[in-house]
Formats: C-alpha cells, structure tokens, sequence
C-alpha cells in the first residue's frame, strides 16, 4: 500500500527524535524505539560504534493493524545502521536482515519492493518476486477502533487443516498472484476466498464478517471487487474499480461496519520507497 514511513537522519551530538503523522508519542522512548533499538542492535551484532543520530519521523503506517508497521521501523533500522555503520550490504542484505528479525518475510518484503510482492523464506534465504506494479487498482482500509497484536492473531490459528482446505488455498493464491500479474481484477471475488485463516480470525476481527458479505450483496454498490483481511488483521483491505464512484462505497462500508470508530484510508498499490544515503 502506498502508506509510508519517512524518516530523515543525521549524525548529532545527542539521540532524539522528531516525530509527526500516526502515533507521534513512539517517539517518547529513544530506549524502546524499534527503529533506533533495530540500528543499535545491528551495529553491535557488527561490532561498530553507533553514531548518535537525529531522526525526523513522518509515519503514515496505522500500528498493529495488519499494515505492517513493524517492518516498515525494522528496515528503517536496519537501513540507518548500513549507512551510519559502514556496512556496505546490498538492498537485498538490508531486505534480509529485516525479514530474519521480523521472523517472516510478508511484510518486510513488499515494504522493501513495494508492488504485490510474494515472498518465502528458505533456511536464512529470502526469495521475493513483485508483480503487479502500477496497478491502477483503488484500495480502501477498513481501520477498527481497536489493534490486534499479530502474536494474537496468529495463535488463534490452528495446529493442522484438511486437505480440502489446503488444496483451496493453494488453488486461490495461486489465481491471486495471476489476477496481480496479469491485471484480471475478474479473478479476484474468487482468488481472494480463503480457508486458512480469516474464518479463525473472524472473532478478533469483528470488521470482517461485516464486511465480506458486501462481496455477495444484491444490493451493495459497483465497484468492490474483492475483501479480505489486511495481513493477520484487525484491519480489512477492499479492493475498488478505480473507475466506479468511491462515496457510495465508502458509505456502505461505514454502515456494514456498525463501529462508530471506524477510520477509512483511501491508497494504492505502492510503487518501491526511494532510500537514499
Ligand atoms: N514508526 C515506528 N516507530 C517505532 N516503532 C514502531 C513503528 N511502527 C511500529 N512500531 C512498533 O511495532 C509495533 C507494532 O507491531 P505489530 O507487529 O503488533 O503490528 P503491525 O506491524 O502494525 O501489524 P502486522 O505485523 O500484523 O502487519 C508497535 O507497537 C511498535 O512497537
Ligand atoms: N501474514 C501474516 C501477517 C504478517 O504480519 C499472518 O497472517 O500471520
């Protein structure tokens, strides 16, 4: 999605940080910050000094919502300790250290390359391929009130599924990375049907059974084509005709939703983030 976080950095005499746009209070802790702790603890995995640095943090990326916030701090740190450290790794090293701190790559993956990235971790190999980029597709964010740490998420999963579930989903995603490559916005009500996670995550993730009928509804607007949760949720990510009118969308979303704390954000598909040092 083409939300970021922006992040200007320069040596100082002293850390501190500036911080605007979601959760400036992130900032408070320079101790408990993960991007700093992230550039602290790189450089002393590499046995290097770490300059003091001054950081002005624009963030647009909503927390613990299933939009990957984590990632986004982990390779910024990951990124300052490569360039205050001397380290001299490559954007794919940057990429994988951030992946094996974040202990998968989902996230930190399509926020290195943007676009719709695939990703899969090998031993300590991470293997990417981005595709659709510049995709012209509307998306919409359906941000409840409350977060939901993805540890939570995840354990509401279970330990095994049956074979039908499997095959279903493997047919699905694979379909989904079809309609993304080849732009076929037809495939996506069915690509984005899912069997592995969103009926278990459902009760912590009250927007999604709300949500998701709209797909089928007689009586719901042009436009939605398809819903599913925005990584392990709460957030649900729906995916709009660019061409078909975003209001009464947006109007119907809000009255499926029944959460009078409901924010929507309208975005993209994202293009890559542009580092330079
Ligand atoms: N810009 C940031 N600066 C400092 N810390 C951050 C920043 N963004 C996220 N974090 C840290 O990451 C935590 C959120 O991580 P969590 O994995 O729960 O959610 P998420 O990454 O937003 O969601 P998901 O991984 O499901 O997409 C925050 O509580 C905070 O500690
Ligand atoms: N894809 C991961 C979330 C990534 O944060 C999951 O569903 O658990």
């Amino acid at each position: 999605m083409s939300l970021y976080l922006n992040i200007e950095a320069g040596e100082a005499v002293e850390t501190s940080i500036q911080a605007t746009g979601r959760n400036p209070d992130l900032a408070a802790s320079l101790e408990r910050n993960l991007i700093l702790t992230t550039y602290r603890e790189v450089l002393a995995a590499q046995g290097k000094f770490a300059p003091h640095l001054s950081l002005k943090v624009h963030n647009e990326i909503p927390l613990g919502m299933g939009c990957g916030s984590s990632a986004a701090a982990l390779l910024a740190g990951v990124h300052l300790a490569n360039h205050f450290g001397d380290l001299g790794w490559t954007p794919a090293q940057v990429m994988t250290e951030a992946c094996l701190r974040e202990g998968h790559p989902d996230n930190v993956a399509a926020c290195a390359l943007g676009g719709m990235t695939t990703s899969c971790q090998q031993g300590s190999e991470i293997l990417t391929a981005t595709c659709g980029l510049d995709l012209p597709w509307r998306l919409l964010l359906a941000l409840p009130g409350a977060s939901l740490a993805t540890e939570k998420a995840r354990a509401l999963l279970p330990d095994s599924y049956s074979r039908a579930d499997a095959v279903a989903n493997i047919q699905r995603s694979s379909l989904l990375v079809a309609a993304f490559a080849l732009n076929r916005p037809d495939l996506l009500h069915i690509a984005m049907r899912d069997r592995i996670h969103q009926p278990y995550r459902s009760e912590a993730c009250p927007l999604l059974p709300r949500l998701l009928p709209l797909l089928a509804a007689a009586d719901a607007p042009a436009g939605i084509w398809g819903a599913a949760l925005s990584g392990a949720g709460p957030s649900v990510l729906l995916i709009l005709d660019p061409e078909a009118p975003t209001g009464p969308v947006e109007e119907c979303v809000r009255q499926a939703a029944e959460d009078s704390s409901l924010e929507l954000v309208q975005t993209t598909i994202s293009v890559p983030a542009e580092v330079t040092y």
